[in-house]
C-alpha cells in the first residue's frame, strides 16, 4: 500500500489538494498550496498542529496555521532583499504558491516525500540589461522534505542556491490552556518585535501572558513546549534564530482569519535563518515529536 494519498479537502477547506502522508498509526497532512503542513497525528486523535478555524486559502492568501513555509524573506522583506521598496507580501513567496510533488517513499524506519517550488521573480536578483552584464535571472528551485517515523515528523525546507535567502518554518502549535504553557530552554536574550526590536534579558522558560512576538538569535536547538495538553520536543538544524508568536487577545481581534479567542489555541515556536551576511545555500530542519500526553 502507498504510504501517500493525494486527497482534496482538510477541515472546513474543502477544496484544498493535500497529500496525506502515514506511517503506522502516525499521520501528517500536507496542503500542496504552500506546502504547509496542516496536521502531525503520531497516534490517532493526538493532534499536534493548530489549524484556524477561519483559514482560508487561494487569491494569495495564505492558510492561518500549520506549518507556513516563509522564504526567501521573514516579515517584511529587508531592505537587502527589497531595493526597491516594493509593496510585497509578509513572509515571501511561496507561502501562496503552489508546490508540486517529486518523489515519495517508505521504508522499514519512516515514510517520506518532497515537494517542490519553482521561483524566478526574485526583488533582488539583477536582471541582465544592454548595460548591466549581469546574468538572467535564473529559476531557483525550492524543496520542502516530510519524513515521519512512529514517533517524529521532521520537516527539512532547502535550497542548493547560493542566494541572499532567509527561511522560516513557521509552526503553529496546539496548545489547550495558554496560560499553563510555556516554551522552555530557548534562551535569555531576545529582540522584542513588540518593543520596536529592543534586545531583551528575560526567564529562559517563557509564557504566554500578553502579545508575545520575540526573536532569539542564540536560541537552544533543542527545546520544550509544555502544556496542560501534551509536552512537545522541538528540535531545530541550520537555524540561527528561533521566533515565538502569540498575538494575544487585542493584537488577535485585528487578524481577520483568527476568531476571537484562537490565540488561547495555539502558540507559534518558528525554527528561523534571518542572517543576511552570507548567500550560503538553505538546509533548515525542524524536528517535532510528542514527549507526553
Ligand atoms: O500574519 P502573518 O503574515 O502570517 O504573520 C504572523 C506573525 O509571524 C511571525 O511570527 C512574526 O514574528 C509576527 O510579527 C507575525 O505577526
Amino acid at each position: 500500500m502507498s504510504n501517500v494519498t493525494a486527497i482534496t479537502g482538510f477541515a472546513h477547506l474543502h477544496d484544498l489538494p493535500c497529500y496525506l502522508l502515514s506511517f503506522g498509526e502516525a499521520k501528517v497532512v500536507v496542503s500542496s498550496y504552500g506546502a504547509q503542513v496542516l496536521s502531525y497525528q503520531p497516534k490517532p486523535d493526538q493532534e499536534l498542529l493548530w489549524l484556524s478555524p477561519l483559514a482560508v486559502w487561494q487569491q494569495q492568501q495564505p492558510i492561518r496555521g500549520g506549518v507556513p513555509v516563509c522564504w526567501p524573506w521573514f516579515g517584511s522583506a529587508d531592505s537587502k532583499l527589497n531595493p526597491q521598496q516594493q509593496s510585497l507580501p509578509n513572509h515571501g513567496l511561496v507561502r501562496t504558491r503552489h508546490w508540486t510533488l517529486q518523489q515519495s517513499r517508505v521504508t522499514a524506519d519512516y515514510s517520506e516525500l518532497c515537494l517542490s517550488v519553482q521561483v524566478k521573480e526574485f526583488p533582488y536578483q539583477a536582471k541582465s540589461t544592454p548595460t548591466n552584464k549581469a546574468e538572467p535571472t535564473k529559476t531557483t528551485e525550492l524543496l520542502l522534505s516530510l519524513r515521519l517515523t512512529a514517533t517524529s515528523l521532521s520537516i527539512n525546507l532547502s535550497c542548493e542556491q547560493s542566494l541572499l535567502q532567509q527561511a522560516a518554518l513557521h509552526s503553529y502549535f496546539k496548545v489547550d490552556n495558554l496560560a499553563q504553557t510555556q516554551v522552555n530552554g530557548i534562551g535569555e536574550h531576545y529582540r522584542d518585535k513588540v518593543l520596536q526590536n529592543r534586545l531583551v534579558t528575560a526567564d529562559p522558560d517563557l509564557r504566554f501572558n500578553k502579545e508575545i512576538d520575540r526573536i532569539y538569535s542564540h536560541a537552544a536547538a533543542e527545546l520544550a513546549l509544555n502544556s496542560a495538553l501534551h509536552q512537545v520536543a522541538i528540535t531545530q538544524q541550520g537555524f540561527d534564530s528561533t521566533v515565538v508568536w502569540n498575538p494575544g487577545e487585542a493584537r488577535s481581534a485585528t487578524i481577520a482569519d483568527l476568531a476571537k479567542d484562537s490565540y488561547q489555541q495555539f502558540v507559534c515556536v518558528e525554527s528561523a535563518r534571518l542572517d543576511l551576511s552570507s548567500e550560503a545555500p538553505l538546509c533548515l530542519t525542524q524536528f517535532i515529536s510528542l514527549q507526553q500526553s
